[in-house]
């Protein structure tokens, strides 16, 4: 990442909205967003698959739920948080598990990068999907968008619910049903 310029470009954005870069209080403004952005993008640059250590020790054909996964990710709108909450079921093939943190560091991962909620639902998926080749997986994410609520439409409390579904979970309606109601549980 190029931090150099992000830092000149937000030197001119201070400067495009008015205000004086120089000033005490915004001196280091533009190296702290700098900073900043590469922490929040992160995940355009490193790599997922570091998070795929496999055990061979699950119980095959039951499915795991791991709820309320904190979520932090940025509009590539308007570049302003969207926050919330991601839910992961899957059903392991021939017991083939990952660590339970690693759907966290998962979601954080597809997370950090400038995305559409949508997006970032079927990229986890996916990724879990292409690499576990589980019986089935889905991605449930609600979260609330900070410009849909701090500007344009206001719409202060309004949450927005996505979902992936891969595998038996798309295919088999009982199966689909049932990791429903499980995940609506606490939706
Ligand atoms: N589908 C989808 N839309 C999003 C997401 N994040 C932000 N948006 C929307 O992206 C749209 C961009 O619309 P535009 O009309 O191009 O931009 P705008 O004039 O700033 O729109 P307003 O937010 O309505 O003021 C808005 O409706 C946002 O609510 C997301 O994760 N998924
Ligand atoms: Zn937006």
């Amino acid at each position: 990442m190029d931090l150099e310029r992000i830092e000149a470009a937000v030197k001119e954005i201070l400067i495009a909205v008015g205000e004086d870069p120089e000033r005490t209080g915004l001196q280091e403004t533009p190296k702290r967003v700098a900073r900043m952005y590469q922490e929040v993008f992160a995940g355009l640059e490193n790599d997922p698959t570091v998070h795929l250590k496999v055990f061979d020790e699950g119980q095959d054909e039951e499915m795991v739920i791991v709820r309320d996964i904190p979520l932090h990710s940025m509009c590539e709108h308007h570049l302003l948080p969207f926050v919330g909450k991601a839910h992961i079921a899957y059903i392991p093939r021939n017991g083939k598990i990952i660590g339970l943190s690693k759907f966290a560091r998962i979601v954080d991962h597809f997370s950090k990068r400038p995305q559409v909620q949508e997006r970032l639902t079927s990229q986890i998926a996916d990724f879990l999907d292409e690499n576990l080749d589980p019986v089935g997986v889905a991605v449930v994410i609600e979260a609330e968008h900070m410009c849909m609520t701090m500007r344009g439409a206001k719409a202060a409390g309004s949450g927005t619910l996505t979902s992936a579904l891969r595998g038996s979970m798309r295919s088999d309606a009982k199966t689909r049903a049932e990791v429903m109601s499980l995940l609506r549980g606490r939706i």
